[in-house]
């Protein structure tokens, strides 16, 4: 479960931006709206931990993020939050595989080859774990995306805009993905998009005003 507690946050001099408050059940799937300049941008860098707000509290699992020592937050983060971008940010130099087995690492956590594989397999992109990223189309990027983001089974996935670049085909089975992942490792799924071609496919809403 995370949970939002009268949470508010202001940019220099400001005006608050605040949050309405949200109880969000563990596997539970969501669409965030809002217009441009509403703060979702804001919300998202609240709910990963970068960003801690002027006001409220934050909590993943039972656990008040902003609470932790950075360290702390550092490791929970990359144990309990899964974050997919508009585009896929991989480290050029390593393969597929070993841009997983360093999330695991960033997470300090052991290296499992078996899940790196698992994922790999879950995605339909195993036969590219030994290519580096530039050896590889967009939609197949986002699946490594999604499949760094599910790597340490996080309680949170959390993407953002996260088909906008991507044609319809790769769209579909980006949002399928998603939403498959969040449902085999029982993740809350929140998906940031202006992209219409989404929006159908989420029950639950949170909007900002
Ligand atoms: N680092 C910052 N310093 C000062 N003001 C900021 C900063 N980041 C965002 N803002 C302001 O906070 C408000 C919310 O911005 P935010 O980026 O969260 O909106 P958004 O809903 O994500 O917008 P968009 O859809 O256009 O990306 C805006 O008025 C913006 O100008």
């Amino acid at each position: 479960m995370i949970s939002l507690k009268s949470v508010a946050h202001r940019y220099d001099q400001q005006q608050d931006i605040r949050f309405e408050d949200w109880q969000i059940d563990a596997g539970s799937q969501w669409l965030l709206l809002g217009a441009s300049g509403s703060g979702k941008s804001t919300l998202l860098h609240i709910l990963t931990g970068i960003l801690k707000p002027t006001q409220g509290s934050v909590s993943i699992k039972g656990t008040s993020i902003y609470d932790l020592s950075s360290k702390e937050l550092d490791q929970f983060r990359g144990r309990n939050i899964g974050i997919v971008f508009q585009r896929p940010h991989l480290i050029k130099s390593l393969s597929i595989s070993e841009n997983l087995v360093i999330a695991q690492s960033f997470a300090k956590l052991p290296t499992d080859l078996k899940r790196v594989n698992e994922v790999l397999d879950a995605l339909g992109i195993s036969h590219k774990k030994n290519a580096y990223p530039d050896q590889l189309s967009q939609g197949q990027l986002q699946r490594v995306s999604i499949a760094r983001a599910v790597i340490n089974k996080p309680a949170l996935l959390i993407a953002d805009e996260p088909t906008s670049s991507l044609d319809d085909n790769n769209a579909a089975v980006v949002l399928d993905l998603l939403m498959q992942q969040s449902g085999a490792n029982q993740a809350t799924l929140l998906v940031a998009t202006h992209d219409k071609r989404v929006k159908d496919a989420f029950k639950h809403t949170y909007e900002l005003s």
